[in-house]
């Protein structure tokens, strides 16, 4: 990878005067211009990208994109599709992409192609998910699997979560599933209640098969089985591995022929195309999860082979850095306009925030400019009753996401059409904005004494020129879900390579755990606790008193 620092190339330079020059931009006047939206707008297939209400013109577009030539950006997407080892502070290759590698053309990491390794992967994941889709597989008594139980935690279980929430008007309605991944007792426990060991299975899903939670919690649900099924061959039956560690996974007790293997080029945050998401491929059924592969590779060729002011991840990254490091915004919150899409912005939480929240540069040293924004939402139209007062009216400038299907899979009444017109008033609103003066004429329509309008009007103006995108696709199906996750999956990759930081690795996680490591034999005793500052010991010694 290069180590551009993007500050001093000269498309950055002329950025900065530009955001001098149109400071006081507004949005609504580029709309004068009435192929706003043609020109400003992308489609591919069934999704279609409007980033016309972005405080973005002409230069700035193409000074933007400029950036991304300077910056080395093709070179970047080139070397990621082709394995080099990209991940250089783990010299390790970012490959989830040849993960939904369709055509199947080879692609070699070392020297070694990848793609059959892949492919005996997906044919074992098949064989599984027809048996638990299919009522086939049988627990230790002889009855079929009801009962699903992922356990793993960060990217071994936020995809799957977000996947099979999602695609929840796919999934067989002989299973249900569950998610553990907090150390609290309390998500096992609860989960536990819920499901009779004879009808249930567990996918323990971790990459590194050492991680504190999971590896807690698939102890604390393999005790809870082996306490009803009395006998160790009966684990077989209903727990399974999802890792790239055979090792620690046989140590556990887990036959490494119920384990499902992934490599360590596939990001635990970019892994639900692997093994991780082999519970999405029971529920779903394995030929819907290869349409989720399928959307994700048809946004990957798009990414890989589109110019860059027609490519959506590229143009969707470029807006982002002009809000982030030119309009100042500091955080971007993604809100889909779907109930199934709940947990989606709670993925790209973790996709964005552990990728690009970073301020060491790719030679080590700091930056000088923002790289990662802080990345939030919730399904519309519960955000507007909670936090879009802000959005609308706060200090801080926000950049949204708005996310829409067109076609709703609970067409009811008219819900959607409902739900529709929020989505598209919400962009309106927030770009147009209402000035005071048409505040004066509503509230005087409204036959308000004149006091009153004084006192209340200023109160409801809205500035507006407030940045948004809006992103509408047909219907939400496992190959459209695939399409948006890959977009923002290289809208990442591509502020990444932008920023010269690395967003493959992670290391700002480890401190943390270290410390937990060490306080953990701290907290067994009864013996007054010295070893930190005054803060922690007393914090520690304070929840010793408290626990007696
Ligand atoms: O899949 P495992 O190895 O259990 O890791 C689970 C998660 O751990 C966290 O600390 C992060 O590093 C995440 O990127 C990762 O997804």
């Amino acid at each position: 990878m290069n180590t551009i620092n993007p500050s001093t190339t000269p498309a950055w330079g002329r950025l900065v005067s530009l955001q001098e020059k149109y400071k006081h931009l507004s949005i609504k006047s580029l709309f004068e211009k009435s192929e706003r939206f043609e020109r400003y707008s992308l489609q591919l297939e069934d999704l279609l990208v409007d980033y016309s209400k972005n405080r973005v013109n002409g230069e700035i577009f193409s000074a933007l994109m400029d950036l991304a030539r300077e910056t080395e950006l093709h070179q970047a997407i080139e070397s990621m599709f082709s394995g080099v080892a990209i991940n250089q502070t783990e010299n390790r290759a970012v490959l989830h992409t040849a993960l939904r590698n369709r055509s199947n053309h080879p692609v070699y990491v070392d020297g070694k192609d990848v793609m059959p390794e892949i492919n005996s992967v997906l044919t074992q994941m098949k064989g599984f998910a027809d048996q638990i889709h299919g009522g086939t597989w049988l627990g230790y008594t002889g009855k079929p699997i009801k009962s699903l139980v992922n356990i793993g935690i960060g990217g071994s279980d936020l995809g799957p979560v977000m996947v099979t929430e999602a695609l929840k008007p796919f999934q067989n309605p002989n299973l249900e599933i569950f998610f553990v991944s907090n150390v609290d007792g309390t998500h096992i426990a609860e989960t536990l209640k819920k499901v009779d060991p004879e009808t249930t299975l567990f996918f323990i899903a971790s990459k590194t098969f050492t991680t504190q939670e999971t590896m807690t919690n698939a102890h604390t649900a393999r005790s809870w089985f082996l306490e009803q099924a009395k006998d160790e061959s009966a684990v077989a039956k209903h727990f399974v591995a999802l890792s790239t560690n055979s090792k620690a996974v046989a140590a556990f007790g887990i036959d490494t022929k119920n384990m499902f293997a992934f490599w360590d080029w596939v990001g635990g945050r970019y892994s639900l195309w692997s093994a991780i998401g082999l519970p999405i491929a029971c529920v779903i059924g394995f030929d819907k999860f290869e349409q989720l592969l399928s959307g994700a590779y048809s946004m990957d060729e798009h990414f890989r082979h589109s110019t860059f002011e027609r490519n959506i991840p590229v143009v969707l990254a470029m807006i982002g850095i002009w809000n982030t490091n030119f309009l100042g915004a500091a955080s971007e919150a993604i809100l889909p306009y779907d109930q199934y899409l709940h947990r989606f912005a709670a993925y790209f939480q973790q996709g964005n925030m552990e990728s690009n929240g970073k301020y060491v540069t790719r030679q080590g040293d700091k930056v000088n400019y923002s790289t990662g924004p802080i990345i939030w939402g919730e399904p519309g139209t519960n955000g507007q009753h909670a936090f879009y007062q802000l959005i609308h009216q706060g200090t801080h400038l926000i950049p949204c996401d708005f996310i829409a299907p067109a076609i709703s899979h609970n067409p009811i009444g008219d819900h959607h059409q409902k739900l529709l017109s929020n989505f598209f008033a919400q962009t309106e609103a927030l770009m147009k904005g209402k000035p005071l003066d048409e505040v004066h004429a509503e509230m005087r329509k409204a036959g308000k004494s004149e006091s009153e309008i004084d006192q209340v009007a200023p109160h409801r103006v809205f500035e507006g020129n407030r940045p948004t995108n809006s992103i509408l696709v047909k219907k939400i199906t496992p190959y459209t879900l695939g399409q948006l996750i890959a977009m923002y999956e290289h809208k990442i990759f591509v502020q990444g390579v932008v920023w010269n930081i690395f967003s493959f690795d992670q290391w700002g996680v480890e401190l943390g755990k270290v410390l937990a490591n060490g306080i953990l034999p701290e907290l067994a005793g009864e013996e007054e606790v010295t070893s930190h500052d005054s803060s922690t010991n007393g914090l520690i010694n304070a929840y010793k008193a408290m626990r007696k």
